[in-house]
């Protein structure tokens, strides 16, 4: 409820802390199938941009279903109610002028374009980690497509509940063709296009 309560404008800018970051700060938001690879190609991106000194951060749906959204679990609304948060939580990295890694399954289009759409035009980038079921499904790496065919996890993503794969996506990666050093790459390159980075 927002009624009766004010919005505070601080002296203290987003673009004050662009600038002191000497960058700028956005979303990039990683969505696929459990196993295609999001959380290792995120921690792979904020690795070289961490070390080619900009501010970054990874939110990765495991991580953050242990903390802020450990009451939440995968029904259809669960995961409405995960995507809000932690696009709130991205909205607020950002406005602190940090980068945005968001790894999450995320399979809903208009949950991931509510998101979009809560952040300032340009500033959410949709990165999809385009990987057929087969291949997460033979990597495995938690065992839960194995556990999910037996009938042990209930709503899971490509065998008892949807995925709705992006229309448009932002950047595209194959992550069943390339390798992780290679999609890093495909990745800064982008940034580096729309100018959301410096070409150093
Ligand atoms: N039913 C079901 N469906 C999909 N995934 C499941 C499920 N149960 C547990 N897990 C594990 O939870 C991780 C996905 O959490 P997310 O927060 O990214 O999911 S969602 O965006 O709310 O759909 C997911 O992580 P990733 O494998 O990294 O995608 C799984 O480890
Ligand atoms: N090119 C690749 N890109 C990303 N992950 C890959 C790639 N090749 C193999 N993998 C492996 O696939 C698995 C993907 O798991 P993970 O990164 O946790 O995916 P997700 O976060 O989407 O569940 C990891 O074991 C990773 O080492």
């Amino acid at each position: 409820m927002t009624q009766d309560v004010y919005w505070h404008d601080n002296y203290i800018t987003r673009q004050h802390r662009q600038e002191r970051n000497n960058h700028k700060s956005f979303v990039l938001w990683f969505t696929g199938l459990s196993g295609s690879g999001k959380s290792s190609l995120a921690n792979a991106v904020e690795k070289h941009l961490f070390e080619s000194g900009h501010n970054v951060i990874v939110l990765d749906g495991d991580n953050v279903r242990h903390g802020l959204c450990s009451d939440l679990h995968f029904s259809a609304e669960d995961r409405h109610e995960n995507m809000r948060r932690v696009g709130e939580v991205s909205k607020l990295f950002v406005e602190a002028g940090t980068i945005v890694l968001a790894a999450f399954v995320s399979p809903y289009r208009e949950d991931r374009e509510r998101v979009r759409s809560r952040l300032p035009h340009g500033d959410f980038h949709e990165v999809y980690c385009k990987c057929d079921l087969e291949v997460c499904e033979e990597r495995d790496p938690k065992d839960l497509y194995a556990r999910a065919r037996k009938g042990e996890i209930e709503n899971f993503t490509g065998i008892s509940a949807p995925y709705e794969e992006p229309i448009k996506p932002d950047i595209v990666i194959n992550t069943s063709t390339l390798t992780i050093e290679a999609e890093v790459n495909v990745i800064i390159e982008r940034l580096k296009a729309k100018r959301l980075i410096a070409n150093q």
